[in-house]
């Protein structure tokens, strides 16, 4: 069986290389249908958009994304071509949640931001926003979810995105990106979005890029609908918008699900959907890196600084936009 794996998921190549007769590494980039034509599976990052353009003609049977996301694959086209696909989820929501946590307490230190009298508007309560809000909460902030999906379940506890919108001081996007259909997110916070904005608010995206309209923000910015932005995640990444990143408070090269911790999830996670799909013994463990020596605040406020403090990819992305793929791929895994 050979199974060709993106060369920037970590601690995987020990295990694979027990699991399958051949194995082939290649920037998530280079697969191209020449390559993957004869092979059985692909293991992939968000880098591979898996398509009938690449797929169609070959051999795979199964896809495995080591990311919680999957918008890169078309899962129609596989549903039709009877390709198996899998992904991780949940496996970096506590990585985005220390993302988030470190972003809160930098807009309370270094923007004012009384964070006791905010309100959080968090769009998205799946296994990322679930986590948000109980951070939030804990630390004091009132919280207001939006989940139409959820809503339409039947479950309680959702408010309109409308309502965020007049009422939040914080905004958070934590929805896959869903290009149509009912629960569309492609451009969700679009021009109309940014004009119901009453409290001028932060708003932050660790969700995809285009789930906000790049220019519609940096109109909203302009005219003081927004007051300022973190962005992970960059529509039509890596070649990201520089006068965004000009604008915003913080712009990483999303990174806010780059722990070790949660890569080990992902590598481990997409492992045994490989091993459930071609019956084979999920015998395995995935080692973590140790815990870096360092002394911890006893403050939660200060230590969770300490563990991680994104102005410095910020820095570095600042400094360096056009290798924003490059400071991803060669990113210094941080433990959550
Ligand atoms: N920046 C990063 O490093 C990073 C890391 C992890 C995840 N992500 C992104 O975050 C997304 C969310 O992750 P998750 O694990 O919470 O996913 P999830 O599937 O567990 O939750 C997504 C939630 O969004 C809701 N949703 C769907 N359509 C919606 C809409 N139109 N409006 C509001 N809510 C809607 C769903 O009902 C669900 O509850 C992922 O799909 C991925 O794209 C980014
Ligand atoms: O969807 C996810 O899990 C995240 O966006 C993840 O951080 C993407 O990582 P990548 O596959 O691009 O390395």
């Amino acid at each position: 069986m050979k199974v060709i794996v993106d060369n920037k998921i970590p601690y995987i190549r020990e295990v694979i290389e027990q699991l399958a007769d051949e194995v082939v590494y290649l920037p998530g980039k280079a697969f191209t249908p020449e390559v993957v034509k004869d092979a059985d599976a692909l293991i992939i990052r968000t880098r591979t958009i898996c398509n009938r353009e690449l797929l169609e003609g070959s051999n795979v049977r199964f896809i495995g994304t080591a990311t919680i996301g999957f918008d890169h694959i078309d899962t129609a086209y596989c549903r039709q071509a009877g390709i198996t696909w899998s992904n991780c989820p949940g496996c970096n929501a506590g990585a985005v949640e220390q993302y988030l946590h470190a972003v809160l307490l930098l807009l309370q230190k270094e923007k004012g931001i009384n964070l006791q009298e905010s309100c959080l508007g968090i769009i998205g309560v799946g296994h990322v926003g679930e986590r948000i809000r109980q951070m939030a909460q804990r630390i004091g902030l009132k919280v207001l979810l939006n989940d139409p999906p959820r809503a339409d379940e039947g479950e309680e506890g959702f408010c309109s995105l409308d309502t965020l919108a007049e009422q939040c001081n914080i905004l958070t996007f934590h929805t896959p990106l869903i290009r149509e259909g009912k629960y569309k997110t492609y451009h969700l916070a679009d021009s109309t979005f940014f004009q119901k904005l009453q409290q001028a608010p932060y708003l932050i995206n660790t969700s995809r890029g285009e789930v906000v309209d790049t220019e519609a923000l940096l109109a909203a910015m302009n005219k003081g609908l927004v007051k300022g932005a973190v962005i992970d995640v960059w529509g039509n990444e890596p070649h990201i918008s520089q006068d965004l990143l000009d604008k915003v408070f913080i712009g990483t090269p999303h990174i806010a699900g780059y722990s070790a911790d949660g890569k080990a999830n992902a590598t481990r996670m997409v492992l045994e959907a490989f091993c459930r799909f071609f019956h084979k013994q999920a015998d395995f463990h995935i080692a973590l890196p140790d815990n870096p020596n360092q002394t911890l605040s006893q403050d939660e406020n200060v230590r969770v600084l300490q563990l991680y403090n994104p102005h410095k990819d910020c820095e570095e992305l600042r400094a360096h936009p056009e290798l924003f793929e490059q400071l991803r791929g060669d990113y210094h895994l941080r433990r959550e």
